[in-house]
C-alpha cells in the first residue's frame, strides 16, 4: 500500500507508548523517542513509523514527501478540559485581583462566573460562534487538534442548549474537533442564591436528562467548591448524569480541600480536574480506582497562587496525570497549551516526557477518544504537530512562544506558519 504523505528526515518523534489504557506513574516518564523518523500517512491514519530510511515499498509516485530535517513531531495536542464557549471577557475583574480580592469572593459577590454568565446569556449564537471560532483558531495555531468544551455559562436551559449547539455547529465546521461537557452546575444562578436546592432539582430533573436526550454532550461536570456545589449536591447531580448515560467529570479541589478527589473515586469519574488542595487520601483513593487526575496549572499561575498541584506526589501515587489549559474568561484566559506544558515543567517539575504524555495519550483518555488518537500507534487517525524545534526538551525549555510550524489534521495540513489553511 502507498502512502499518500511521508514525513521523513524528523529530527525527533515523540511516541507515546500505547497501552491500551492511560499511563500512570513512573509509566509517565517514558516514551519511544525516534531519531531521524519517519511517519507515512494513508487515508489520514497513520501508515507506517520508523527510523532511518523511509521503506520503498509505500513510497507511490503519488507520495507527497516531505523533508523535516531539524524539527520535531509530535501526535496531535489535545487540550481535555477548555471552556470555550462564552460571551464577554472579565479584565474589569484584573485590578481587583491585582489588589489581592479572591476568586470566591468576586463570585460571592455577582462578579466572576456569574458576570461571564449574563455575558453568555446577552450573546446571540453567532456572536458565540465567531468568539470561540476565533480561540479555537488559537488553540490550533498552538498545536491543539481535540478540545474539550464545557457550558456552564448559562445555567439556565435556554443558554446552556445554546452553548452546546455552539460547540456542536463548530465542531463540524472545524478542523479541531470538540467533545462536549455539559456544566449546568458551575455556579448557582443568582436568582436561586437563597435556595439553591430549587436549581439542583432543576439539574437533575430536567436538564441533565435533556442533555443526554439530545445528545448534546459527553460528559458532565460539576464546580465541587465552597460556596458553589457541596459534595452531597455534586453528588446527586453526578449520579443523575450517571443514570442518563453521560460520564462523569468534576471540578475537585480547586481551592479549598473540600473532599472532591475522595468523591471522583467514589463515583469513579472519569477525570478529576484541578487538585490544587487535594488530600493525599483523595489522590491515593484516586489511584485505586483509575481516576485520571486533570491538572491546570495555568489556573493556579492566573490566579497568583504558589500551591500548584502536587504532580510528583501524584506520580509517586501511581496517579494517570493529564494537563490542560482550562482556557476560560476568569480564572485561566489562555488558549496556548504549550505555556501550560511549560508551566507543567515549570512549576509542577513534570519531565518534558511526562508533559507529552500528558497532553497526548493521557489527554486522550481524559475525552474518551482514546480509540483512534493520542499516538502514533499504526491506524490511529494522523493528527500530528511539526515544531520548530529540534527535541522536546527544547519546546518546554524555551518557554512562552509557539513552536509549532505545521499541523496536519487526519493527515491534512491545516496550519502552516501560523496561518490556518481551510
Ligand atoms: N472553577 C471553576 N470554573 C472555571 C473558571 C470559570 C470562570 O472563572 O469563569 C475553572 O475551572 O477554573
Ligand atoms: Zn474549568
Amino acid at each position: 500500500m502507498y502512502a499518500d504523505l511521508v514525513l521523513y528526515n524528523i529530527n525527533q518523534i515523540f511516541s507515546p507508548n500505547d497501552f491500551g489504557r492511560p499511563l500512570k506513574g513512573t509509566e509517565m516518564a517514558q516514551a519511544d523517542i525516534i531519531q531521524n523518523g519517519y511517519i507515512a500517512v494513508k487515508d489520514g491514519k497513520i501508515l507506517k513509523i520508523g527510523s532511518g530510511n523511509v521503506p520503498k515499498d509505500i513510497l507511490g509516485s503519488d507520495t507527497e514527501l516531505k523533508d523535516l530535517k531539524g524539527y520535531t513531531v509530535t501526535p496531535g495536542l489535545i487540550d481535555s478540559h477548555t471552556h470555550l464557549v462564552h460571551g464577554g471577557s472579565r479584565e474589569n475583574e484584573f485590578n481587583l485581583k491585582l489588589s489581592g480580592v479572591s476568586y470566591l469572593d468576586i463570585l460571592k459577590a455577582g462578579g466572576g462566573i456569574l458576570s461571564t454568565v449574563k455575558a453568555t446569556q446577552n450573546a446571540t449564537f453567532d456572536e458565540l460562534y465567531d468568539k470561540a471560532e476565533a480561540s479555537l483558531n488559537t488553540m490550533l495555531i498552538h498545536g491543539t487538534t481535540t478540545v474539550e468544551g464545557k457550558s456552564g455559562y448559562g445555567l439556565n436551559w435556554e443558554t446552556e442548549e445554546k452553548q452546546l449547539k455552539v460547540a456542536k455547529k463548530l465542531n463540524e465546521n472545524h478542523p479541531a474537533d470538540i467533545i462536549s461537557t455539559f456544566m449546568g452546575a458551575h455556579a448557582i444562578p443568582t436568582e436561586y442564591k437563597t435556595e439553591p436546592e430549587v436549581f439542583v432539582k432543576q439539574l437533575i430533573e430536567d436538564m441533565i436528562p435533556k442533555v443526554a436526550q439530545m445528545d448534546l454532550a459527553h460528559f458532565c461536570d460539576v464546580f465541587c467548591e465552597e460556596g458553589v456545589f457541596s459534595v452531597d449536591q455534586t453528588r446527586r447531580i453526578l449520579q443523575s448524569a450517571k443514570d442518563s448515560g453521560l460520564k462523569l467529570k468534576i471540578h475537585a479541589d480547586e481551592i479549598v480541600s473540600l473532599g472532591g478527589a475522595e468523591l471522583a473515586a467514589e463515583m469513579g469519574t472519569h477525570t478529576a480536574d484541578h487538585l490544587m488542595a487535594a488530600s493525599e487520601k483523595g489522590m491515593e483513593l484516586m489511584a485505586e480506582n483509575n481516576i485520571i487526575a486533570n491538572l491546570l496549572p495555568g489556573t493556579t499561575f492566573s490566579l497568583m497562587k504558589n500551591t500548584y498541584a502536587d504532580a510528583r506526589k501524584m506520580l509517586e501515587k501511581n496517579l494517570a496525570l493529564a494537563l490542560s489549559t482550562d482556557y476560560n474568561p476568569g480564572s485561566c484566559p489562555t488558549e496556548n497549551l504549550q505555556l501550560i506544558m511549560q508551566l507543567g515543567s515549570l512549576a509542577m517539575k513534570m519531565t518534558p516526557i511526562e508533559v507529552f504524555n500528558a497532553v497526548t495519550i493521557n489527554g486522550a483518555y481524559a475525552l474518551d477518544k482514546a480509540t483512534d488518537r493520542g499516538s502514533l500507534k499504526e491506524g490511529k487517525n494522523a493528527d500530528l504537530v511539526v515544531f520548530n524545534a529540534p527535541n522536546l526538551d527544547y519546546i518546554l525549555y524555551h518557554f512562552g512562544v509557539n513552536h509549532v510550524k505545521e499541523v496536519y489534521k487526519l493527515g491534512k495540513l491545516v496550519v502552516k506558519d501560523r496561518n490556518i489553511l481551510l
